[in-house]
């Protein structure tokens, strides 16, 4: 196959060159054994983009071997942080020269609204490189007083070493920014797998990584099916961590690979069922506004998706008359299209399985408000769809539904509303609307998440954590804390004055 794919967009007339082999040793090269090739499609027509070479366990090892090299020779502890910091800083440059590029192809292959991409997904992107460049001269240990005369003990942040990272196919470039950043600032080496369905971004990263400068091995990029290379990576004696975002069910196997082989260090951000409530005293119209924002953002596919919407039963009415004029006039539609601000489901798969829900919704007896009529024409397009009169034990207010599909239900008290949200396995997102500040700390504090959101939903921002609860995943993701996920911490016991003897 061409090693080198001519990508045509139409919508704005732009070319795009693409390596499509994988990228080890800052080359992009074909696989060591295998003529295995991905098949990328564009889920706004249902046709074929290009093809890219697709990993196969050979592959992982050789690209495994070549971040191990570099981690010992080019990067790790031998480069220093202002050196790491310069070369990320680069690269945030060159993403931002070529931010218009990226958002198309981002769009091309992901569906999602070009503004978006650009304006959003890159521009958050650009900032968390430049934010953890920002940490990489600021990696510090501290001294330990042990014994005021003879001893001291002092910490070191070392990088962890060589890091697996599989990534998901919603938010492509923004996934990939928030797993490559932290691990280079602290002096990791990477090898990316990115989604088999959106591999497109990250081979056009992995160009800029070389132009940038980065020494060869550091960042390594090898599309693969999940169950082959996301599998290797996370079986890999010779990983020292992976990092991963999906579901939980796969990030279940990655958490049992890592158990069985050399009990990596495991970072999982996972799914999420996310409650969204709204109290009486709030401002209706911003929490219809922010409500319709937390399912309808990113088409649904969303972790921190706010798929359940809990109301207080005084404002009920007037509530839902608000959202639903909201949900109603969602511009959806092709990405290219300027106006639209939702864009089609990822691929066939997903699209079954959003429509299997809404089946299931209207089977066990939850009122439709707006939406779940199927579309005609090509392309994975679902209209957002609004269920009312929820029962809990429906599918649709259980399962992570990973689509436009709102599920909404009443309470009458303040403990009822936290019974309601906290009732899953997951706990990535909440969010709450009141203006009774009282309140808003009280169910704040209730709410078993990892990030709740109070007057507002789904906004993230690159310095402070995010991460999940219960089902939802380990670790945190973005803030300092992500910088703990890549390193390890060495104790260092100093003896300056004490003679040993022996026997004690
Ligand atoms: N938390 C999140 O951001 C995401 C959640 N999901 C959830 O997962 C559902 C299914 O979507 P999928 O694309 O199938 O998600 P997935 O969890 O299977 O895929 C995510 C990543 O894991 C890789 N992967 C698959 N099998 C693997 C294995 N055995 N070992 C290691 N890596 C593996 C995939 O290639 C991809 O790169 C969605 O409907 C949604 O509910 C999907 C994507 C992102
Ligand atoms: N909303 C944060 C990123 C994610 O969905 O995976």
């Amino acid at each position: 196959m061409a090693q080198i794919a001519k990508i045509h967009i139409p919508a704005t007339g732009r070319t795009i060159e693409l390596p499509t082999g994988l990228f080890i040793n800052n080359e992009f090269v074909p696989s060591a054994d295998s003529q295995e090739t991905l098949s990328v499609i564009n889920p706004a027509t249902e046709e074929e983009i290009c093809k890219v070479v697709a990993a196969s366990g050979k592959d992982i090892d050789i690209a495994v071997k070549a971040a191990r090299v570099a981690f010992k020779t080019t990067w790790g502890k031998n480069v220093t942080g202002f050196e790491r910091s310069r070369l990320m800083n680069k690269l945030a440059d060159l993403i931002e020269r070529d931010q218009q590029e990226l958002a198309e192809l981002e769009t091309l292959n992901n569906g999602k609204p070009v503004k978006v991409a650009r304006d959003f997904d890159i521009g958050d992107s650009i900032q968390c490189l430049r934010y953890y460049a920002g940490w990489a001269d600021k990696i510090l240990g501290e001294t330990i007083e042990v014994d005021n005369k003879t001893k001291l003990a002092f910490t070191r942040h070392d990088p962890i070493g060589v890091c697996g990272q599989i990534i998901p196919w919603n938010y492509p470039i923004m996934m990939w920014a928030w797993k490559v950043a932290p691990a280079l600032a602290v002096g990791c080496t990477v090898v990316m797998k990115p989604s088999e369905l959106t591999p497109l971004t990250a081979l056009k990263l992995s160009q800029l990584v070389k132009e940038a400068g980065f020494p060869p091995g550091v960042v390594n990029t090898v599309p693969s099916l999940g169950a082959i290379g996301g599998a290797a990576l996370s079986a890999h004696m010779d990983v020292d961590k992976v990092a991963f975002t999906g579901s939980t069910v796969t990030g279940r196997k990655v958490m049992e690979a890592a158990a069985k082989s050399n009990l990596k260090k495991v970072s999982l951000e996972l799914g999420g069922k996310s409650p969204n409530i709204v109290f009486e005293s709030a401002d209706l119209e911003q929490a219809a506004t922010w409500a319709a924002l937390g399912i309808l953002y990113n088409t649904g596919e969303d972790c921190t998706a706010g798929s359940r919407v809990y109301v207080q039963d005084s404002v009920y009415d007037s509530f839902m008359e608000l959202l639903i004029e909201k949900v109603r006039s969602t511009p959806i539609g092709d990405g290219f299209d300027e106006t639209v601000t939702s864009g089609p489901i990822i691929s066939k798969i997903q699209f079954d399985k959003v429509w299997g829900y809404i089946e299931s919704g209207k089977q066990e007896g939850a009122k439709v408000l707006v939406g779940g009529e199927r579309r005609a024409g090509k392309g994975y397009f679902v209209d957002p769809t609004v269920f009312a009169d929820v029962k809990h034990d429906m599918k649709i207010v259980k399962d992570e539904i990973f689509g436009p599909v709102l599920a909404v239900g009443r309470f009458s008290t303040e403990e009822e509303a936290i019974e309601l949200a906290n009732n899953t396995s997951y706990g990535l997102g909440a969010g709450l609307h009141s203006t009774d500040a009282n309140q808003c700390m009280r169910v704040s504090s209730a709410l078993e998440a990892g990030t709740v959101w109070v007057n507002q939903y789904n906004i993230l921002h690159n310095n402070v954590p995010f991460g999940g609860k219960k089902q939802s995943g380990i670790g945190r993701e973005l803030g300092k804390q992500a910088l703990d996920e890549y390193t390890s911490v060495k104790a260092v016991h100093w003896n300056f004055g004490e003679k040993g003897s022996w026997p004690l």
